[in-house]
């Protein structure tokens, strides 16, 4: 018990220290903006946004338009926003005034080290100075070509569970779209295969990082103290605080983190002696225990490595800001493309005639590679396409954007006010004493919810069946011109995503870095699969004649679960019917 002490005294201090502040605190501006009340002091209603929330989010913008006023832990108050023109502000023409907010970065920094998301100001401003022309359209164009074979394994482990032509079996493709997703990151990030998609072959890393996210979860709750345990306590103290902490779940935890972090540095230090010459592994060749063989030197670690290496001093990254980069890239890019395929796979399966065009089109360009002596395949199935044809696909292309805005694979991102400033509205909204507010004065410290989900479903901008998965909605004429990335867009007023005016990988300078790669890989996964296989919702009854019911739950993330009394409606599972393509399942 004495050994809690530190701990609870920790906890105890931090929350006395916010109750001070709140009973001290004048009314703030943001007050006159309306919103839901608050719940209760201590967990305000910010929660309501994490759990199974597509409804309540959507009812926010309903009930209060594009700025709600909300209350986070403690009686804080938080703006949930999703009007363009004040997120053209905070992620454009003002965007020194914002930043992530401080448990963001010290969770981070902590469990990844010095990446991207661990850093704030000129350190990561540097870091993407040298990272953003790796993510170029010229290294997504060399990689593309390694990484086929990672879409051709999946899809053989899909054709190997079928009996036979013309039978149907029932496979729940999360768990493989998901190991496929950490192999694109493994060998297309890392230059290293992880054996993801074998189960024979045991990987610490790969399952270190698919145990990480429910890790994470179970201790959520401690993530708002961090910042304040970090200011306050050495840090001799803070792993005996880890040490102490009476819950397995921390164990677990520390020893996830601490894979990630010793394999990350293993394969970087190996990189680096490649690279250099310096008598490391030679290319392709296999490597002993279980980091896999080296690709060719095309991934994004080595193309880095290079890059840092011919650049000045003052903008070279470290070796710990270069192994940070490495658990970043892991985390932020492997679960979000997962739900995203699965996704597609779930609306593929719901929209047979969605899946019958995709497949067609994907078809028609194979074909013409053969016609045209330019693949070495011998069936049009088997058939790889280059980076640029497989960008111009326009059915394949407009059914991403919409899945990518209909669905984004997480909803909310917090923000933080970092001096007294003032928002701008596109669309005024209600104050609580019923006039109209059309800027939004905003404190020094005010937190931010950047809602995606709002945005993407904004009627004002999409129109009014902008909640409908529509993907011809971006196949206008102007798709066809240079405007390729508002197409859809009904108004002039745009989003600034980083990604078509779509708001899912954010924007400014903090926006996704990997969403080009992300789409190279959803549609590269979607051109192997669709010829060969053919995807419909799960067909097999139980005694009550009730068939299986995928559900997405938004909760944070978009996660696919089965409903009892098939599933446990928690654990991700896309159950789907799968058999081999046929000659009517093309339109
Ligand atoms: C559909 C897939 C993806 C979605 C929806 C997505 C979404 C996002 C979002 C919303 C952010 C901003 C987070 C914030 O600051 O609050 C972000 C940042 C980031 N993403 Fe992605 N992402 C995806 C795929 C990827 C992939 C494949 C990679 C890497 C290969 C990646 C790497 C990153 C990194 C490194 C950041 C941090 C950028 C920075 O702070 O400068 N993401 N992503």
């Amino acid at each position: 018990m004495a050994l809690l002490t530190p701990v609870v005294a920790a906890v105890l201090g931090y929350v006395l220290w916010r109750l001070a502040r709140w009973t001290t605190k004048p009314q703030s501006a943001l007050s006159r903006v309306a919103g839901p009340p608050r719940e209760s002091w201590l967990k305000g209603n910010v929660q309501n946004l994490f759990r199974d929330a597509l409804e309540y989010n959507l009812r926010l913008s309903r009930e209060y338009g594009t700025a709600v006023r909300m209350y986070s832990l403690y009686g804080q108050e938080a703006l949930y926003i999703s009007d363009p023109l004040a997120l053209q502000h905070v992620f454009g023409k003002d965007q020194q005034a914002y930043d992530v907010n401080d448990a963001f970065i010290t969770s981070n920094l902590l469990m990844f080290g010095e990446g991207l998301i661990g850093t704030l100001g000129d350190q990561h401003k540097k870091q993407r100075k040298m990272l953003n022309p790796v993510f170029s359209v010229s290294n997504m164009r060399d990689l593309l070509p390694v990484i086929q074979p990672i879409a051709d394994q999946m899809a053989a482990i899909f054709t190997q569970q079928i009996p036979g032509d013309g039978a149907v079996t029932e496979i729940d493709v999360m768990p493989w779209l998901s190991r496929g997703a950490q192999e694109y990151i493994s060998q297309a990030c890392f230059g290293y295969t992880f054996n993801a998609l074998d189960l024979n072959k045991r990987n610490e890393y790969s399952e270190a990082a698919r145990r990480y996210t429910p890790a994470a979860l179970k201790l959520s709750h401690l993530r708002p103290f961090l910042p304040f345990i970090v200011r306050t306590f050495p840090l001799a103290l803070r792993k005996k605080m880890v040490e102490w902490y009476p819950r397995e779940a921390m164990k677990d935890f520390v020893y996830i983190l601490t894979t990630m972090h010793e394999t990350s540095k293993r394969i970087f230090e190996r990189k680096k002696r490649a690279l250099g010459g310096e008598g490391g592994q030679a290319q392709g060749e296999k490597e002993e225990g279980d980091l896999g063989p080296l690709m060719q030197g095309k991934d994004i670690m080595s193309i880095l490595l290079k890059a840092n290496a011919s650049s000045d001093e003052a903008d070279r990254l470290t070796d710990d800001e270069l192994i940070g980069q490495m658990s970043t890239l892991l985390f932020a890019g492997f679960e979000t493309t997962t739900y995203a395929i699965s996704r597609i796979l779930w609306l593929l399966a719901s929209r047979q005639d969605a899946q019958a065009r995709l497949r067609s089109e994907i078809r028609a360009a194979k074909q013409a590679y053969l016609a045209e002596g330019r693949s070495p395949a011998e069936a049009w199935e088997d058939v790889s396409l280059s980076y640029d044809d497989l960008m111009a696909l326009p059915y394949l292309d407009a059914l991403l954007r919409e899945t990518l805005r209909v669905y984004p694979p997480s909803s909310v991102h917090f923000r933080v006010a970092k001096e007294d400033t003032t928002l701008p509205l596109q669309y005024p909204v209600r104050a609580v004493d019923g006039s109209s507010v059309s800027v939004v004065p905003l404190e020094k410290g005010t937190q931010l919810l950047i809602s995606i989900i709002a945005s993407n479903h904004n009627k004002d901008v999409w129109g009014e069946d902008a909640s409908e998965w529509k993907p011809e909605r971006w196949m206008t004429a102007s798709a066809e011109s240079e405007d390729k990335d508002n197409a859809a867009v009904k108004s002039s007023v745009r989003y600034p995503g980083a990604y078509s005016s779509i708001l899912t990988f954010l924007g400014g300078p903090r926006g996704c870095i990997g969403f080009k790669f992300s789409e190279m890989e959803a549609k590269q996964v979607l051109a192997t699969l669709l010829p060969r296989l053919h995807f419909a919702l799960p067909s097999a009854t139980n005694a009550d004649g009730r068939k299986k019911e995928i559900y997405w739950k938004m909760s944070g993330p978009q996660i696919p679960v089965v409903q009892p009394p098939f599933g446990d409606g928690m654990s991700p599972q896309v159950p789907l019917d799968v058999r081999r393509v046929e000659t009517e399942d093309f339109a």
